[in-house]
């Protein structure tokens, strides 16, 4: 058995970027954008003013109250060919270009006006509400740098910059292969002692939060047509997991079945709890990840390896899970030789950390305890026993990682 680090190295170290394609903005939140944006304009495009009020000389003004001569008015989006000469002003709008030979906005509450003349009652600095041209950013700036992910705020940024086509990451496409005679999908007749198959739609849901596509191949029977037959589909995509039969049992057919159509493996078998019989390898010429059947085991294997695997495929750099310390609600035993990824709840604050406690039952077929948990409590390979009170690690199972 190799150590998570390790897997983690191993998987990463196969796993190249996906391709590009161009798409237009409006359907570019949360891609990754290859390459950077360089701005096609200057923002604003000249000094502008940043309130309703009077565009006047700052040199008029120095002694108030003063009354100017209105000249004309400038609205948002409107311009004015007027040079405009000491003792005058212009009604200028939020967003207007400053008229020439004004430098000041004066806001309109600091003023009395008719329809010729404006009466200044309190003078302001030089520049006093004016957005210089250039202000945000100019053309021809590096506005973001590749790789990013695009939040809503940078659609804006790039919206404003006249981009109107980004080029992005494709979405990376991941093949989901269930195996086993006793699931059925969601909704389907169930016989006796068949249960659902649970982790295809937990395993696609975190894929497509991390950015990727899942292809669901469906759920191949514990025999090896069925296997052959279903696992061909996937070598359209960018990378296939299979979810069950990575064990040692009769039934586990993903190493003997695949091992004869091409199947390359990597590892086997990590020393962690639950994900243990993890395979890695490739599977015509695309990364595989055997996944474990048990529910709990292919969701924390997803944590720990599908999402920096899906970051790489992006072409980010692979993110860990983020970790943080708490403190222990009641008392722990020491661990074996298997690093441990307990589900627990934060049931308080102690010391400004996290109070957890850990759930009773740790199975790793149980989902309802995997979903009321809050964080994942990480205990090394032969841990030592703690007592109540006692810092662990925690993994929150919450953003800026995915939330699953
Ligand atoms: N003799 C040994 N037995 C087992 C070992 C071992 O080392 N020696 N490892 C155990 C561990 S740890 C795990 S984890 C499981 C993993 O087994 P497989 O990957 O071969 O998975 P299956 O046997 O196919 O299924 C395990 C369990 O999960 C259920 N399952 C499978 N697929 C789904 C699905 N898509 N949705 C929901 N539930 C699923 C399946 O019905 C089984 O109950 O092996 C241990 N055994
Ligand atoms: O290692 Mo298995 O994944 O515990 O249940």
């Amino acid at each position: 058995m190799i150590s998570v680090d390790e897997a983690r190295a191993k998987i990463l170290k196969d796993i190249r970027p996906v391709g590009t394609e161009v798409i237009a903005l409006s359907h570019a939140s949360g891609r990754v954008m290859a390459n950077d944006a360089i701005s096609r304009r200057t923002q604003p495009p000249s000094d502008m003013s940043a309130m309703d009020g009077f565009a006047v000389k700052a040199a008029d003004i120095v002694t108030t109250p003063v009354d100017l001569k209105i000249i004309g008015e400038v609205p948002a989006g409107g311009g004015l060919n007027i040079e405009v000469k000491a003792g005058e002003a212009v009604r200028i709008f939020t967003g207007a270009p400053l008229p020439r030979g004004t430098d000041t906005i004066v806001i309109q509450e600091d003023t009395e006006f008719t329809e010729e003349t404006v009466t200044i009652k309190e003078g302001s600095a030089k520049g006093t509400y004016v957005r210089p041209a250039g202000l945000d950013f100019r053309e021809g700036d590096v506005g973001l740098s590749a790789p990013k992910i695009l939040a809503p705020r940078d659609i804006g940024l790039l919206a404003s910059m006249n981009i109107p086509w980004v080029t992005v990451r494709r979405k990376p496409r991941i093949a989901l292969l269930s195996t086993g005679d006793e699931l059925v999908r969601p909704g389907e007749p169930l016989g006796t002692n068949q249960i659902i198959s649970s982790n295809s739609l937990l395993v696609a849901s975190i894929i497509e939060a991390a950015g990727g596509e899942a292809l669901d191949l469906g759920i191949a029977k514990d025999n090896a047509e069925s296997l052959r037959e279903k696992v061909q589909d996937a070598k359209s995509a960018d990378m296939l997991i299979t979810l069950g039969g990575a064990s040692v049992g009769d039934h586990d057919l993903i190493q003997p079945v695949l091992g004869k159509e091409g199947l390359s493996v990597d590892f086997w078998r990590i020393a962690m709890r639950p994900g243990k019989p993890l395979i890695f390898g490739s599977f015509a010429e695309i990364p595989m990840l055997g996944m474990p059947g048990n529910p709990v085991s292919s969701m924390i294997c997803s944590y720990l390896f599908l999402i920096p695997a899906l970051d790489v495929l992006r072409g980010l750099p692979p993110r860990h899970p983020p970790r943080q310390k708490a403190v222990l609600g009641h008392d722990l035993k020491q661990n074996d030789r298997r690093e441990d990824y307990m589900r627990a709840q934060i049931i308080g604050e102690e010391n400004g950390l996290p109070l957890v406690q850990l759930f009773s039952k740790q199975d790793s077929s149980m989902l309802s305890p995997l979903s009321s948990a809050d964080c994942l409590i990480v205990r090394e390979p032969f841990a030592e026993a703690l007592v109540k009170g006692a810092e662990v690690e925690m993994i929150p199972l919450t953003h800026p990682y995915p939330a699953v």
